[in-house]
């Protein structure tokens, strides 16, 4: 049956047949470029994607800004009918190019079609052959349920000419034959996967619509809590009033919030049946599903069909392979459907997570049935499952995983195996409870004395003097530790495989911080090899770090990158992208890249370690953000490098760390207050710094934790009471070969020499140090000396004291501290909200700067122009993309009515110019 098409005159809203309104803070998706541009046209091109993910915004703004013609029909549920349709297509295409179609129109008004593929038929004869490219956009197609529209858009695509595209913008997938279009080669797909924003467009929408700063940290946390979901980020930016605010909310969309709840409920609520919605309920406490499981934790026959009816539905249901056989919720969308669940008395959610842990291990994947089992709080699925898998979990390094399976069992239950109290007592030791570790191994020796032979015995105690030795490592007692790893090491481990080559790690690092370095790297490699015999990916991946941390000791940090490298490759080779101990490998990576001056890359490896740790829990981000700390303050960026000192003071004031951490994060607090003139935190530092020693400084973090008290000192220009630090440490990193220290140490000492006005011996110690750079590669650890290092360096090449290799060394680095110093004043300036307002309140300014005010990015690239920088060397040094750079000064533009560079140049110079005193 095909409806005909009675004639009659229309009336066109015209607002259906025009590009969408772009809004406001609209950002360019240059990525798409190639898609729409650079490629042949294609017959259709598919933007699928739920709601609210950009798929009209971005269509419209990209074919605007590429010049390419478009005539948009903007459907409605009413555009279900055929003759409407058939209308308002032909109408949609005449308003934008004249002349393609009057007699079907024509023939419209006055005598109508039998049905829809006659007036195709005749609108496709009418159209010319030959024409410039054209794309005819449907949007929001999903709203067409009609079955005669579905196959006259078929027919559409089998017949149209060359030069037009047909785009379809929808949430759900069309019935137009798209499968045999693929095939074809005949389309282009863009899905939310695409459409999501990603990192650097996220940072531009903030900036361009906050009036706060955001650090980039905070904004790949929110991009990855909305995988990039545009609506989202644009709920956040309009919510959020201040930076805390803003984090607030981002950590909230994990556990939900109330607006984006609404905002589903509006969904769902219009169109599920009670079935469905059971459905969705129940598999939402999976965090990826296929057909089988649905079927199992939901209890439905026809898994399947529902999981294509929700699919067609174009729900938050985000495919995660291309055979479309694993699914998963989008997590918002989870966690509004985990909140119905919480409200809904049918479901018994414990029930749920026994049938998801049962069905999870039947498709052999122990982890996910282990935490369902925990979620389901089952301690007798907990027990089996660690029995059979909790060793595998040990050598992957799952300690998380291992810590909440625990947590749910009962102490004597624990007590009874050796096993799961090596496990326990592992996790306890790797979160620093070293007092429980002893209470656990304690526990059970009591417990198992009786009923254990003496052979069972003797192995328990050797396999747990592994565990004690770990720790004893951990107090700084490497005597004992050295002494209990020795004792592991005379049995074969019975119940934990790996316990020897827990016991032959600990040796290891129990030689590198007694300095002996040479034996140390050696018995890291050994554990390496015998590691990789076990599998225990958690203990080869430990033992590459340390060989790279004994490296950078020895100043050769070429070699240290090189063995990350390794260690990158096997994380790689075997898929162990998500284990912990990842965030270990990118935080040294990130330390060398400190040291070389990669600040990007630096940066990255910091955000990048907290992605891995976000499922651990802030507390382990200080060594993360204690290298954001060191980039933030390389680029000038002091008002971002204070939150960061803020955040890693909080953290330390509230929980236990080891020295090196410590000491990392206190070199960095040291510097930063150096740098700002904050002579108050320094000697408030003082009062409380950890003791040091000096002729125990036999490895890194001992000397650098000494090094920090001779820092404050000379940053409180005491020398005298540095000098004894600095030299003790100098004599005993030279006698255990500690070349790292000793290049940092001669810096510190020609600071010294150079307060102590003995100009002869800061430059020798400056000398020094640049010779030894020559194998480190050090740049980061100069540049933090500051303005003093300019003074020293230039005095050195005054006296042609450095020739070749030393006097390039010394002329970079002199040129980048230069440059620091001009981008910090720079941003300074523009970051200081007292100076804004100082700006904006004077007589004279002009007036659009007070009535649309400037972003503080706009306000930081204004003063950018004025410092004479071009648009890519602001967008080096903002280190963001050249396009980005352009958004902000087209928003300034707007804002401040300017239609020339020359004009945003005079109005920098006029609004910044007396402020800088200049
Ligand atoms: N490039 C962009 N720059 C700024 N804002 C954007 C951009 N893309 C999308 N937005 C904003 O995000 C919201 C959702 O965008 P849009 O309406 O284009 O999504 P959609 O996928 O077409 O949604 P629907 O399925 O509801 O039609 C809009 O408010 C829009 O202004």
């Amino acid at each position: 049956m095909t409806t005909t098409i009675e004639p009659g005159q229309r009336t066109y809203i015209s607002a259906k047949t025009l590009p969408p309104q772009a809004p406001a803070a609209l950002i360019a998706r240059e990525k798409f470029n190639d898609l729409l541009h650079e490629t042949d046209p294609v017959s259709l091109l598919l933007m699928q994607a739920p709601a609210g993910y950009g798929k009209t915004t971005t269509l419209a703004e990209r074919l605007a800004a590429l010049g390419a013609q478009a005539a948009w029909y903007r459907l409605d549920d009413q555009d279900n009918d055929a003759a409407q349709f058939a209308a308002y297509l032909a109408h949609a295409l005449e308003i934008n190019r004249p002349g393609t179609c009057p007699a079907t129109l024509r023939q419209l008004a006055e005598t109508g079609f039998d049905n829809l593929q006659a007036f195709l038929t005749d609108l496709l004869a009418e159209m010319p052959l030959d024409a410039d490219p054209l794309y005819l956009v449907l949007d929001d197609f999903h709203l067409i349920k009609d079955p005669e529209i579905h196959e006259a858009i078929r027919f559409l695509l089998r017949h149209q000419p060359g030069y037009l595209t047909l785009a379809i913008l929808t949430r759900t997938v069309p019935p137009i034959g798209v499968a045999q279009l693929r095939m074809q080669g005949r389309m282009l797909e863009i899905s939310s996967r695409d459409l999501g924003f990603d990192a650097d467009e996220a940072q531009t929408y903030f900036e361009t619509r906050l009036t706060y700063e955001v650090s980039r940290e905070s904004i790949e946390r929110a991009v990855r809590r909305v995988e990039g979901w545009v609506s989202a980020l644009q709920l956040l930016a309009a919510s959020a009033s201040t930076s805390v605010a803003f984090n607030d909310m981002v950590a909230q969309f994990e556990e939900g919030n109330q607006y984006v709840f609404d905002y589903f409920d509006e969904l769902v609520g219009r169109s599920l049946d009670e079935s469905a919605l059971g459905f969705l309920l129940r598999t939402c406490i999976l965090d990826r599903f296929n057909a089988f499981m649905a079927m199992r934790v939901a209890g439905h026959q026809d898994g399947q069909a529902l999981l294509n009816q929700l699919i067609n539905h174009g729900f938050f249901v985000i495919p995660l392979d291309s055979s479309g056989l694993w699914f998963r919720y989008h997590p918002l969308f989870s966690a509004y459907l985990r909140h119905l669940l919480a409200c809904s008395a049918q479901e018994n959610v414990a029930i749920l997570h026994q049938k998801a842990s049962d069905a999870w291990l039947e498709q052999n994947q122990p982890e996910e049935a282990a935490r369902h089992a925990v979620k389901a709080c089952d301690p007798t699925r907990i027990v089996r499952i660690l029995m059979d898998y909790g060793r595998a979990f040990f050598t992957e390094g799952q300690f998380s995983l291992l810590q909440q399976c625990l947590d749910a069992l009962d102490p004597s239950t624990i007590a009874d195996e050796p096993m799961l109290t090596l496990l326990r007592a592992w996790v306890a030791q790797g979160q620093y409870k070293f007092d429980e570790v002893e209470q656990w191994l304690a526990a059970a020796e009591a417990k198992l004395k009786e009923h254990l032979d003496d052979a069972d015995l003797r192995s328990v105690r050797c396999e747990f003097s592994a565990v004690r030795a770990q720790v004893a490592m951990n107090f700084g007692d490497s005597h004992s530790a050295l002494g209990l790893a020795t004792d592991a090491m005379e049995q074969e481990a019975r119940f934990l495989p790996t316990s020897k080559v827990a016991a032959a790690s600990v040796m290891g690092e129990a030689l590198f911080v007694e300095g002996h370095l040479k034996e140390a790297l050696a018995r890291m490699q050994e554990t390496e090899t015998l590691a990789r015999a076990h599998g225990a990916h958690q203990n080869v991946l430990w033992a590459l770090c340390q060989q790279s941390e004994i490296s950078v000791a020895m100043g050769l940090l070429q070699k240290a990158y090189n063995v990350q490298e390794r260690a990158f490759q096997y994380a790689e080779e075997n898929h162990l992208d998500h284990l912990p101990i990842l965030e270990f490998l990118y935080r040294i990576r990130s330390q060398i890249m400190w040291e070389w001056h990669h600040l990007e890359n630096a940066e990255r490896c910091a955000l990048q370690g907290i992605e891995i740790l976000e499922a651990q829990g802030e507390r382990w981000y200080l060594q993360s953000y204690t290298s954001l700390a060191k980039v933030a303050q390389a680029r000038g960026r002091q008002t971002l490098c204070a939150d960061y000192i803020q955040k890693i003071q909080k953290m330390l004031a509230s929980g236990e760390y080891h020295i090196d951490w410590v000491a990392n994060s206190h070199a960095t607090m040291l510097s930063f207050w150096d740098a700002v003139r904050d002579r108050e935190a320094i000697q408030r530092w003082l009062t409380a710094a950890p003791e040091y020693t000096i002729d125990d400084a036999t490895n890194h973090f001992l000397q650098c934790n000494a090094r920090n008290w001779a820092r404050a000192y000379l940053s409180l220009e005491q020398p005298e009471k540095a000098q004894p630090i600095l030299e003790g440490l100098q004599a005993v990193a030279e006698r255990v070969g500690l070349q790292t220290d000793l290049n940092r140490n001669h810096i510190a000492l020609a600071h010294l020499h150079w307060q102590l006005e003995d100009r002869e011996k800061a430059l020798y110690h400056m000398r020094e140090a640049l010779q030894l750079a020559s194998t480190t590669g050090a740049v980061g650890s100069f540049l933090r000396l500051g303005k003093v290092l300019i003074v020293v360096l230039k005095a050195l090449i005054n006296d042609s004291l450095i020739d070749g290799m030393e006097l390039q060394r010394a002329e970079r680095l002199i040129q980048l501290s230069q440059q620091q110093r001009d981008f910090s004043r720079a941003i300074r300036i523009s970051l200081d909200e007292a100076i804004i307002q100082d700006i904006i309140d004077r007589p004279d300014v002009p007036e659009l700067i007070r009535t649309s005010p400037l972003t503080r990015r706009e306000w930081q690239i204004l003063s950018l122009i004025h410092a004479g920088l071009s648009n890519d060397q602001i967008a080096e040094h903002l280190k963001v993309a050249a396009t980005t750079v352009k958004t902000h000064i087209r928003s300034l533009y707007q804002k401040q009515n300017i239609a020339h560079r020359s004009e945003a140049i005079e109005l920098a110079r006029d609004l910044l110019s007396k402020i800088q005193g200049e």
